[in-house]
């Protein structure tokens, strides 16, 4: 079953005036897939998931879940009585429960001591469920709530930054577990998170969330291919952004003066525009007049250099060279290695 949003649009009213979390979000998390929600903090990631969870009311569109309509306004159904699972951050289990027995809460009839067995052994906690959560580490703990989401075989799982509260290694092992469950179970899953390396790692689509609103969604190879922005390129690619301006054949840009021919493409002559540059793909010239080198990280072969414009801009670029702090140089970035877009 798809999960569809139509022209969603969220405000918080409060002490300090209104908020606009949310504005004109529509897409749709296709049946069966993992879609997640990428952003930064305060991108309105966590607010989309409650009003699908029902832990918000929906003001402004509607959330249907297959076709038929889940949330509108004054259509909001509580947690419970929707077709959905949760996962949260901390596990959130019952602290005065055995883990079997959490996972036994959403089962009809508290379910069989068989498939609670089966779920034990599914998320890697064979012979755990007699312990109460205290008892397990906070990544056994993640395996216990997502074991307690997905018994009871929900339509739609939302998971907001489930494996936020473990260490990097176990995360990595954690989603990949994660995402076998959800493919052979078939779940529509939306899972929220501001980690890019996560994303491309976990999911089949990514929206990507930027003040209340999504400016792309997309396979992680559309987005890493064929980014919509400079923001989105520089999320996924790794790539640095610098502001600029054609100025007949050169560009003017905030790093110095650049040759046209960097650029991939044709722009407008006094159009403004986003640069995505990679480090990589930027030589250095000796410059008195240049920026000034700040740092240098040796990295083997080559180093990482920290370049800084006399107004504190940064940029980084990886050279071969021996360089030293304090020295100044130009950029040059290599024929038709930059990628543009226009400013809108
Ligand atoms: N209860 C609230 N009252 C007022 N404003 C709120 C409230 N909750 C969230 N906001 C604001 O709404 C916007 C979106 O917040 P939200 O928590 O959805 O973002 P997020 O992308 O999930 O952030 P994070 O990654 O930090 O959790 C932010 O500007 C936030 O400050």
């Amino acid at each position: 079953m798809s999960l569809e949003f139509r022209h969603i649009a969220h405000a918080y009213t409060g002490r300090t005036g209104r908020v606009e979390a949310l504005s004109d979000i529509a897409f749709t998390a296709p049946a069966g897939k993992i879609t997640c929600l990428l952003g930064s903090s305060g991108s309105g990631k966590s607010t989309l998931l409650n009003l699908a969870a029902g832990l918000l009311p929906v003001q402004s569109g509607s959330i249907s879940v297959g076709g038929n309509e889940m949330a509108a306004p004054g259509v909001n159904p509580p947690p419970e009585a929707r077709p959905v699972g949760l996962v949260f951050q901390d596990g959130a289990l019952f602290p005065h429960m055995t883990i079997a027995k959490n996972i036994a809460f959403g089962l009809p009839g508290g379910g069989s001591a068989g498939v609670i067995e089966q779920w034990l052994d599914r998320v890697g906690l064979a012979g755990l469920g007699e312990r109460f959560p205290h008892e397990l580490s906070g990544g056994q703990q993640q395996r216990a709530s997502l074991a307690r989401a997905m018994a009871p075989e929900p339509q739609v799982l939302l998971m907001d930054e489930p494996f936020a509260s473990v260490d990097i290694v176990l995360r990595r092992r954690l989603r990949r577990d994660c995402r076998r469950l959800l493919r052979e179970a078939g779940t529509t899953t939306i899972l929220v998170t501001h980690d890019p390396e996560e994303a491309l790692d976990i999911a089949d689509h990514i929206a990507v969330m930027e003040n209340g609103r999504i400016i792309q969604f997309g396979t992680p190879e559309d987005l890493h291919e064929r980014p919509a922005s400079a923001s989105v390129g520089a999320i996924f690619g790794g790539a640095q952004i610098v502001s600029a301006m054609r100025d007949g054949d050169v560009l003017r840009t905030s790093m110095g003066v650049w040759p046209l021919s960097c650029i991939a493409g044709d722009l407008p002559d006094g159009a403004e525009f986003d640069l995505l540059v990679h480090a990589e793909t930027l030589g250095c010239e000796a410059d008195e007049a240049g920026l000034e080198v700040v740092d240098v990280h040796p990295l083997g072969v080559a180093s990482r250099l920290l370049l800084q414009t006399p107004d504190g801009k940064e940029i980084t670029v990886q050279s071969t060279a021996t360089v030293k702090e304090g020295m100044r140089y130009r950029i040059v970035p290599q024929t038709r290695s930059v990628r543009a877009f226009l400013r809108r």
